[in-house]
């Protein structure tokens, strides 16, 4: 049972008072297992956070329960200054999952306007959803397969569907799970510069996971995650020099070890 700070939402006033996520003694339990263990971080707003980590160490899980689509949720949780899963975030949150959400027998500009009368209902903004749709496909560069149905697509296209849906309603928070994965050196080097445009010029937040850490270097912020511990929440500069390290995956290895040394993960982001 979820902890839930008192009180209404947040009004617009207190909004950049608060992180956009706030975490305190943030516990999940999945099946037989305790996927997050007593996490306390925050997520500053406007920036790039990565969420990085091995395979199975929990990144998932955490995006889940910051979204509200997680069970088994103890500690508390707040995003964008409301509890998770309030009624009052669904349109304030962009959320891409690792499978692509998007329909085959649909074309690309057919799956998005089906998400964008869904989030902006009614004849009258018919001119508005057209103007959003055309933007989020140019956004994720799919202008010349925007009549192509999305069954012909290939996955890294498919993803990039889903990503559109997301970027529809310009949320407050982009929580993206592996957007990269699969795609080639040059997508995945124009999407990060997508993100960045994201942050930069709508001043929002996206939370991006990603268990290749070469992509840890393009964030501005980062948590380290493994066996549903925090390892490290820092920057990547600041990482790379505490633990004398020339790359942010040196910087890992060198907290996964001294994590092992001192018999916990927690100890070693101290
Ligand atoms: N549906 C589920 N039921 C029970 N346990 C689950 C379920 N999904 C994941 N888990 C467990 O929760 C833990 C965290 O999984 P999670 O999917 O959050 O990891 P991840 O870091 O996102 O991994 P990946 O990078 O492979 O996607 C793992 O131990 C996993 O086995």
């Amino acid at each position: 049972m979820m902890n839930y700070s008192p009180g209404p939402p947040e009004k617009e006033t207190a909004a950049h008072q608060t992180p956009a996520v706030r975490a305190q003694a943030l516990t999940v339990v999945r099946g037989p297992r305790t996927a997050l263990r007593d996490l306390d971080f925050t997520v500053p707003r406007g920036q790039i956070t990565g969420l990085l980590g091995p395979s199975g160490c929990g990144k998932s899980t955490l995006m889940r329960a910051i979204v509200g689509t997680q069970a088994k949720v103890a500690g508390t949780l707040d995003v964008l200054g409301s509890p998770a899963g309030h009624p009052s975030l669904r349109t304030r949150i962009g959320y891409v999952t690792q499978a692509p959400s998007v329909y085959d027998d649909l074309t690309v500009r057919q799956n998005l306007d089906y998400f964008a009368a869904i989030l902006d209902p009614g004849r009258a903004a018919a001119g508005r959803r057209h103007a959003n749709v055309t933007r989020a496909i140019d956004d994720v560069d799919l202008t010349t397969y925007a009549d192509a149905l999305a069954g012909n697509l290939s996955g890294g296209q498919r993803s990039r569907v889903s990503l559109a849906v997301a970027l529809l309603g310009t949320p407050e928070l982009l929580v993206l799970d592996e957007p990269t994965v699969g795609l080639d050196p040059v997508l995945r080097r124009d999407l990060w510069n997508l993100f960045h445009d994201i942050a930069a010029q709508r001043g929002a937040t996206l939370l991006i996971s990603s268990h290749v850490m070469d992509e840890a270097e393009r964030c501005h912020r980062l948590l380290l995650m493994r066996e549903g511990e925090i390892l490290a929440d820092d920057t990547p500069d600041a990482l790379r020099t505490r633990t004398r390290s020339d790359t942010v995956e040196a910087a890992f290895l060198h907290l996964v070890d001294e994590a092992i040394a001192a018999g916990g993960t927690k100890e070693a982001a101290r």
